[in-house]
């Protein structure tokens, strides 16, 4: 079962598409929690994931409930990615079936979708700096996860 990607309720339509490209391109699913602030056919999603859109193998989920339920059923581990995570990613040890889920841009996830994830990861910022974006901070944590379980084409 390959890594894959998930997106909280993404406000920012050009972000996702820009993770939906780089799930293609990488050959890891995407999973978009619902509600998202932008319509499914965006245009600036559709942008972002030019004719990668077609590639990539994107699952919407109603909410986080319902996704939360599925990955469960699953058996797949929930790895976090906040600003708040307690382990350095680079010493965090992925599996290959990890979900890695992304925050929302505006607000990240609320206190319980922190609690039910298993593990918890950040990228350590240099002092008095806040976050990253959500796709380069995607970006490197599935680069990292890949690199570790061997999931590179
Ligand atoms: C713009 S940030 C959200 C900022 C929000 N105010 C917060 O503190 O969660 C959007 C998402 O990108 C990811 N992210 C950004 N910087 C990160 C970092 N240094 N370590 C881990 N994830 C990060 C997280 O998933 C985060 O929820």
């Amino acid at each position: 079962m390959p890594l894959a990607l998930a997106l909280y309720e993404p406000d920012i339509a050009q972000n996702a598409g820009t993770l939906a490209r780089a799930s293609a391109c990488l050959g890891v699913g995407l999973h978009i929690i619902e509600p998202a602030g932008f319509p499914v056919g965006d245009a600036g999603f559709r942008r972002a994931g030019m004719d990668y859109l077609d590639r990539a193998a994107i699952t919407r989920h109603a909410s986080f409930a319902a996704f939360d339920a599925w990955r469960r059923e699953e058996g797949r581990r929930l790895v976090l990615c906040t600003t708040r995570g307690a382990s350095p990613y680079t010493r965090f040890a992925f599996a290959p079936e990890d979900i890695l889920l992304l925050g929302r841009e505006s607000a990240g996830v609320p206190e319980a979708v922190h609690g039910s994830a298993d593990a918890r990861i950040v990228i350590p910022l240099a002092e008095g700096t806040r976050s990253l974006n959500v796709a380069l901070a995607g970006a490197m944590i599935l680069g990292e996860a890949l690199r570790q379980t061997g999931g590179f084409a």
